[in-house]
């Protein structure tokens, strides 16, 4: 695996609140170069503690919240209200908490066809950019049991994808359609931090950075940031493998 940075904790909660400390340097550090500081947040279930805390009272004051934009790694493709919806849980957790303003957030818009959708987030993401570099300051990432990220699953067709910035993939696996940014996408940012705790995650951790290279049994291993840095935010469970 490429050159990487790993940040390994005994709990879940203490990873939670070394990633959520660099969050806060993350968005210093790009406010005071550019003014502003755009986010990728990840979904399912492991950031819902991260984007609770980071609207808490011990890091609200912290953030400057008005120079923070928002955007999506990936999404189910279901109604913005599901209680599947990547959207729903980060409004829940911290767009509501934090009172952020619709033009803050770009939300992958399931009301559209998944081919549409994703489209219309691709231009969505080139307008925010305008004549600036297409380049997130900080894209937060998740690991599936399957070595799966953002909606990178093995053995899907959007794994090599060049071009596109976002596509819509039909995961058989899951029997829906998803949006997903590209790895192409995710690889232009100035960090990636992936967040990985628990035991069932420990297999897909070792295959990713330990295991030969084959992308689409481990589609993780695709996320290799070009001129940015890589973070692993880990627990001691998750890193058994790696640290073996
Ligand atoms: O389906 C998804 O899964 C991954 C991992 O989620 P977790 O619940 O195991 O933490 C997540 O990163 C992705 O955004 C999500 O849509």
């Amino acid at each position: 695996m490429d050159k990487h940075t790993l940040r390994i904790q005994k709990t879940p909660d203490l990873v939670i609140q070394a990633l959520a400390e660099f969050v806060v340097e993350e968005a210093r550090r790009a406010i005071r170069e550019h003014g502003r500081f755009s986010l990728v947040l990840s979904g399912g279930s492991s950031p819902k503690k991260l984007f609770a805390l980071l609207a808490s009272a011990t890091y609200r004051d912290r953030l400057e919240w008005d120079r923070l934009f928002f955007f999506f790694g990936d999404e189910r493709y279901v109604p913005a209200d599901h209680a599947d919806s990547n959207y729903r849980m980060a409004r829940e957790t911290l767009f509501d908490p934090m009172k952020t303003t619709p033009g803050q957030v770009f939300r992958m818009n399931t009301d559209l066809s998944p081919e549409e959708a994703a489209l219309a987030y691709e231009r969505d993401l080139r307008a925010y950019f305008g004549d600036r570099p297409m380049r997130f300051d900080l894209v937060l990432l998740g690991l599936g049991d399957d070595a799966h990220t953002a909606s990178l699953f093995p053995h899907t067709k959007v794994l090599h994808e060049k071009e596109a910035l976002v596509k819509e993939v039909y995961v058989e696996k899951v029997k829906m359609f998803r949006l997903t940014l590209t790895a192409r996408a995710i690889n232009c940012a100035t960090s990636v931090a992936f967040l990985v705790f628990g035991d069932s995650k420990a297999n897909a951790l070792y295959h990713v950075m330990k295991g030969e290279r084959n992308v689409d049994e481990y589609p993780a291993q695709s996320i290799h940031p070009e001129q940015g840095r890589l973070f692993w935010f880990l627990d001691e469970a998750a890193a058994a493998r790696i640290n073996a």
